[in-house]
């Protein structure tokens, strides 16, 4: 049976409880391993231990000296991507393909372009005449921001944990990260990378655990922590940023979303059927960027109702490394129980089922699988909970609008702001509506796009700051002033 356990000061340790829980395979509900639950005691001892490097060598290492251990780490991430590929299906069972190409190449990339970010990024300098006749000069210094608490959701594990700790190491910091209950395996195996590149002990550290009464709370409350950033659901953002209130810690929050598409009738309707199938089913749906509502203009709305149900009922669900496999399962049957339970009320409150609604026909190996099936709805208001609640499964509700006036209103009614995709061939009146939508991103014949340059993050309730080339320097490092008279 496999352990998994806690990352700290260089070395794997359990922890003083003895407490573990399971790691649970959600292809067919087998256990993976035993997780070591880290304690108050475990996440002081981490957090002692960042503090420590933070003033040891890792806090006297030039940018060129520090990139360069990154650069290391990337390339070892790429060394081994079949043990971390391994790792991350086994904890996620989502489909090879998609590991292979989206997860786990994010892994070494998002080192690299804070490698690239950091040796390239300069500071402003003013010069000023004083009152005295002589001179001022001001310039800035980005200094560290401290010790980070990296706090990770289940759905991209590898690639979202890497997305905070690639830019805080390369400003200079260093990291706690508390993985997802759900899926330990490559935060663990990425403490292996550290020790084998010869980053300094207390550098990178893990702590296992849950939220609330547990290692995500008792990291998130820690007084030697000097800034959180959390990706996950809103409701636990907002958990996070009470807690950060305490020792006004700065938070910079990756939240809920409940996006739209919205396809004009002179969309290039290939184009736009291939990228809404990836929007509205990849990952299982579980993807904060994901479609969960698609507005059609009226004159292509049944063919597009069509050509997705068709598009959902050829998504083969079934072990991950099986080529057809086009679907995983969900993360676990608690979030199975979640999504059935929303397509019960979207039933309930007289949506026509175009599509899915249910758990697949699988093989009696993976019956204890946490699937669903793809599911598509239309015929409901804009006030129905599935049209307006994050579902985070593979669903999507499909309505027909008339004008632009009406989609704008109806895409912004909504109390997130996270990602938006746009079909139409009339690039100025794509960009008119991006300009109006109330969103941190904004596709146009596309999605999931990534210029790792570019800011990502959400607005209203999906979140607070962006992360992304020079934007994640904001909130990894603190930007001194320092005027010299001469
Ligand atoms: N905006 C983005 O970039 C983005 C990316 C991925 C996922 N998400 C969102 O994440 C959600 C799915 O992920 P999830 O279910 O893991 O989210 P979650 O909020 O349940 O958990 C996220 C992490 O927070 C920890 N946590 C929970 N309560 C806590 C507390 N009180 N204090 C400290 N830590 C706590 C969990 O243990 C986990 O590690 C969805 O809502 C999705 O939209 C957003
Ligand atoms: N943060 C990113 C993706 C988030 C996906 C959400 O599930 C990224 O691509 O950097």
């Amino acid at each position: 049976m496999k352990e998994f356990l806690n990352f700290i000061n260089g070395e794997y340790v359990r922890n003083a409880s003895g407490k573990t829980f399971q790691d649970i395979n959600p292809v067919n509900g087998s256990v993976i391993g035993n997780i070591y639950e880290a304690g108050q005691a475990e996440v002081d001892a981490a957090v002692a231990a960042a503090r420590a490097a933070l003033k040891g060598d890792w806090g006297r290492l030039s940018v060129a000296e520090r990139c360069k251990l990154l650069d290391a780490v990337a390339g070892e991430i790429n060394r081994r991507f079949d043990d971390f590929l391994q790792a991350e299906i086994a904890d996620t069972g989502k489909p090879h393909h998609l590991a292979s190409h989206v997860d786990i190449p994010r892994g070494a990339a998002n080192f690299q372009i804070f490698i690239d970010t950091i040796k390239s990024t300069a500071t402003e300098s003013f010069n000023m005449r004083t009152p005295d006749g002589k001179t001022a000069l001001s310039y800035g210094v980005r200094v560290p921001r401290g010790v980070i608490a990296v706090v990770c959701p289940w759905n991209l594990p590898l690639l979202l944990m890497t997305w905070k700790v690639g830019p805080a190491l390369a400003c200079g910091n260093t990291v706690v990260v508390k993985p997802s209950e759900e899926t330990p395996a490559t935060a663990t195996l990425l403490g292996e990378v550290m020790n084998q590149v010869g980053m300094p002990k207390g550098v990178y550290n893990v702590v296992h655990g849950f939220g609330p009464g547990s290692a995500g709370e008792f990291l998130t409350q820690h007084p030697g922590v000097n800034g959180i950033t959390f990706t996950g659901e809103t409701r636990t953002g907002t958990a996070i940023m009470k807690a950060a209130a305490d020792g006004v810690r700065p938070v910079s929050l990756e939240m809920g979303g409940k996006n739209a598409a919205v396809v004009f009738a002179d969309c290039d309707f290939q184009v736009t059927i291939d990228t809404l199938t990836r929007s509205c089913f990849e990952n299982a749906g579980q993807v904060c960027l994901g479609t969960e509502r698609v507005y059609v203009e009226r004159p292509i709305f049944e063919k597009v109702v069509a050509a997705l149900k068709e598009r959902a009922e050829a998504m083969k669900p079934g072990l991950p490394f099986d080529h057809d496999t086009k679907i995983g399962p969900l993360i676990s049957k608690k979030h199975q129980a979640k999504v059935l339970g929303l397509y019960k009320t979207a039933k309930d409150e007289g949506a026509t089922i175009v599509t899915g609604g249910g758990v697949p026909d699988m093989p009696d190996a993976l019956k204890d699988g946490s699937w669903v099936q793809p599911t598509i709805w239309t015929g409901l208001p804009e006030t129905a909970t599935v049209v307006t609640e994050e579902i985070f499964g593979p669903c999507c509700h499909i309505s027909p609008f008339d004008s632009e006036e009406e989609v704008l209103g109806k895409v912004n009614a909504n109390r997130y702001g996270l990602a938006t995709a746009i079909f139409t061939q009339d690039i100025a009146r794509a960009n008119r509506l991006a300009h109006q939508i109330e969103v941190g991103l904004c596709w146009i014949n596309a999605w999931f796009l990534r210029d790792l340059r570019t800011p990502f993050g959400g607005s209203k309730q999906s979140g607070i700051g962006r992360e992304g080339g020079v934007h994640s320097l904001e909130f990894y490092t603190e930007l001194r002033n320092v005027m010299v008279k001469f």
